[in-house]
């Protein structure tokens, strides 16, 4: 095997919190990135994968472990990468040709040879004639051929891209992909190794040379391995599927064997978000949860997770949500990839809407801890009603600060829909879901 040009060493990533506790990102791993590799990083939202991107690229400094560049430690040597973004994050007051050279510029180099480089780059991308063209003119695509070019101008060692693909229109993405690739095994780019975070998992069976896919809760390398089909890879091949298959059954099978509890270097405590006392609810809507299980009935009541996704059209991203809020109300269960419908799923997918209402209240209140408190605490107060506050203020121990919002924004969502509470938005209160509207308070009436 080749040496690594950039090694992580047990590197892990946690914030603080208001109160003692911190928030476990990314816990111990190890990662190398070696010469003549297209590496994918593949995860469900929120398991680290920009964390860890921006930890390899030295963005962003890790709480421990080290990282090492050509065996230098990352913060005491010089290195080359470049980021493509998902965003382009290109200077909209620079022309197109402006913004390629900008990163030359900042590198010092001469102007007659940092033009002379950007056109070379602009054409390599097929972007000559857009070179006195603005940001704003240009396309999605044409954009990200920008973003490619910055990028590559410089001739980093290591490329990496952070979803480049993702904010494009599925022909554009295509026709990008296989051009990065021919410029890639041309060796059109000096680049000797490229770095490419994705949630597209046919993107990452079809671009890389080894794949590694993150668990979440906190972070954690799942699985780690070579793809060995030859380019240009076919969509339909039975061993490209085989590979699809696999990544999907790694993505939602239930991880029984936890990896070891991470303690921070100052002993301070460090929270296992799989621990916790609330469990993090899935960002999905009771809407599509209901679309699912209809989907898995027409299905006979069971099928591959990764047969679903296509027929939807979905990405694992937006799917892997809906499949795991539906397991944890109890409508289905997963394994080796497959969804199958529990009888009360049935039911579910069966009943009309205010069946359907019934059902989830039953299920929501049985097996999600915060909505259950929410009731509890609305009918132990005399005007029932509590401030989002008082949950929030639990939900912050355990959860960054967005991550709060988007649990109550769903707590709010599922409660709503069941008919178990009501949210006074004006108030931020949680309300009985049969309340009066309550008057305003006195100082707020305008004599
Ligand atoms: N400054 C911060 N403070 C606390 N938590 C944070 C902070 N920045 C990120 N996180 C948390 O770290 C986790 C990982 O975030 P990250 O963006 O790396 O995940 P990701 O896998 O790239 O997600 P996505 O696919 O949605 O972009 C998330 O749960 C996020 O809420």
């Amino acid at each position: 095997m080749k040496p690594a040009i950039i090694r992580a060493e047990r590197v892990e990533k946690y914030y603080a919190q208001p109160s003692e506790n911190r928030i476990q990102v990314i816990s111990p791993t190890d990662l190398s990135i070696a010469e003549g590799e297209i590496v994918a990083l593949l995860g469900p939202s929120g398991s680290g994968k920009s964390t860890l991107l921006r930890m390899l690229t030295g963005l962003s400094v890790p709480s421990a472990g080290k990282v090492f560049w050509h065996e230098k430690p990352i913060a005491e040597t010089e290195i080359n990468v470049s980021i493509v973004f998902q965003n382009f994050a290109l200077f909209p007051w620079l022309t197109v040709l402006e913004n390629v050279e900008a990163p030359l510029k900042a590198r010092g180099l001469d102007p007659i040879e940092r033009r002379r480089r950007s056109k070379h780059m602009l054409d390599a991308v097929g972007l000559d004639g857009f070179q006195a063209a603005y940001p704003k003119e240009l396309s999605g695509g044409m954009r990200q051929r920008v973003g490619f070019a910055r990028a590559l101008v410089v001739e980093p060692e290591v490329l990496f891209m952070d979803e480049p693909f993702s904010a494009l229109d599925v022909l554009t993405a295509e026709n990008l992909r296989s051009e990065l690739l021919e410029l890639w095994h041309k060796k059109t780019i000096p680049t000797k190794s490229i770095f490419l975070v994705t949630h597209n998992i046919e993107e990452a069976v079809q671009l890389a040379d080894r794949i590694i896919v993150l668990g979440r809760n906190p972070g954690h390398v799942r699985t780690d391995f070579r793809v060995n089909l030859q380019h240009p890879r076919d969509r339909k091949a039975h061993a490209f599927l085989d590979l699809v298959d696999y990544i999907y059954k790694v993505l939602t099978q239930p991880e029984t064997q936890p990896p070891a509890l991470p303690r921070t270097a100052d002993g301070k405590r460090v929270r296992d978000q799989r621990l916790m006392s609330y469990q993090m609810l899935p960002h999905a809507r009771p809407g599509g949860i209901a679309g699912l299980l209809e989907l898995l009935l027409d299905h006979n009541g069971k099928d591959d997770i990764y047969r679903l996704a296509d027929d939807l059209a979905f990405e694992i991203d937006d799917l892997l949500p809906i499949v795991d809020a539906a397991s944890l109300l109890g409508f289905l269960t997963v394994n080796e990839g497959d969804a199958a419908l529990t009888p009360i799923g049935i039911e579910y997918a069966n009943a009309e809407i205010l069946r359907q209402k019934d059902i989830f209240r039953e299920v929501a209140v049985e097996n999600v801890l915060l909505l259950r408190q929410i009731v509890r605490a609305i009918d132990a107060k005399s005007d029932h009603t509590v401030p989002e506050e008082f949950f929030h203020d639990m939900l912050d121990e355990q959860f960054s600060e967005e991550e709060t919002q988007r649990q109550l924004e769903t707590a709010i969502n599922w409660g709503r829909f069941a008919e178990l509470f009501d949210f006074d938005a004006s108030r931020r209160r949680f309300t009985h879901p049969e309340a009066l509207q309550m008057p305003p308070d006195e100082d707020e009436v305008v004599a």
